[in-house]
């Protein structure tokens, strides 16, 4: 079991400090790109508020470009605001990052081509300067399904292979805040739900706080305690659902009346052609 008190222990007063803030706070962020080609710069998001407690897990969901991307990125620390704020364990993302205490799966994640699954999961550890427990890597590969191919190199591996061992990675170092793009969008269905289920169970024990981006509404109402739908453009929250189950969720919840019910409330508003819905 993972020892969420170890920060408050080693960080003493800072962490005492921490223990104020929400785990994530998004305060009036917008966001606009320059595009050189344009005269006006393209404004993706705008007016976001958006506040993750500690231990809760966020599913974004809206339509394609609406910005859902754009803010795990800047939560990421990989892209700032153009007005607004970003804040994540009370400070910016960059000291987080700083203490190796954020993973991220993303779409694009890229794996070292030339080392194994075992040292691509094993890489944030090094990366740490710590030693690299086997034991631990050993149980990632696991709880990813990939028990068999610890030697193999990404190109021997399938997409969706490639997908698992950066969310392996990602868990790696047991991050105060997980950060997901559409981290299982190459899986087949079957295994897409195996690994929901599976890896669903694993968040909701350790608590950590995750933001996970996806297209797939029933995997953002299996996972989340909120489901956030933006709407663009330029992207703002059209509306927030609270999923009243208890995590970790099993295939029973799947089958529920008030599972089915919330995934039509909400696949009827991302199909709203007005924008998500707005209440
Ligand atoms: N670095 C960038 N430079 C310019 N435009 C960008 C950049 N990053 C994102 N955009 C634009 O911002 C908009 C939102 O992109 P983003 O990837 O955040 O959307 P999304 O909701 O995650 O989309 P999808 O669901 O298709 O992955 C898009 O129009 C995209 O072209």
């Amino acid at each position: 079991m993972v020892d969420k008190g170890r920060h408050s222990r080693r960080n003493g007063r800072a962490a005492d400090h921490a223990a104020d803030h929400a785990a994530v706070e998004l305060r009036g962020v917008a966001k606009e790109f320059d595009l050189s080609r344009r005269r006006e710069a393209l404004r993706v998001l705008d007016g976001i508020d958006l506040t993750i407690a500690r231990g809760e897990f966020v599913a974004l969901l809206g339509p394609s470009g609406c910005g859902k991307s754009t803010v795990l990125r800047m939560i990421a620390g990989l892209e700032t605001p153009t007005s607004g704020s970003v804040e994540v364990e009370g400070g910016a993302p960059s000291a987080l990052i700083a203490e190796h205490r954020l993973g991220v799966a993303f779409q694009d994640s890229a794996l070292l081509p030339w080392a194994s699954a075992w040292d691509n999961i094993a890489l944030p550890f090094r990366l740490a300067g710590r030693s690299v427990p086997e034991e631990r890597i050993r149980a990632l590969l696991e709880t990813v399904g990939l028990e068999g191919f610890a030697k193999a190199r990404p190109k021997q591996l399938s997409g969706g292979m490639r997908q698992r061992i950066s969310i392996a990675r990602s868990m790696a170092l047991d991050p105060d805040v997980l950060l997901l793009d559409e981290p299982f969008g190459a899986l087949d269905a079957v295994t897409r739900r195996r690994l929901n289920l599976e890896l669903g169970g694993v968040w909701a024990r350790r608590r950590t706080t995750t933001v996970l981006v996806t297209h797939d509404v029933a995997e953002a109402v299996l996972l989340a305690d909120r489901v956030i739908v933006l709407t663009g453009r330029p992207g703002s929250v059209a509306h927030v659902e609270e999923v009243p189950a208890p995590r970790p969720r099993g295939e029973d919840f799947t089958r529920s009346h008030g599972f089915h019910e919330v995934v039509d409330r909400l696949i009827s508003l991302l199909d709203d052609p007005s924008g998500g819905g707005k209440p």
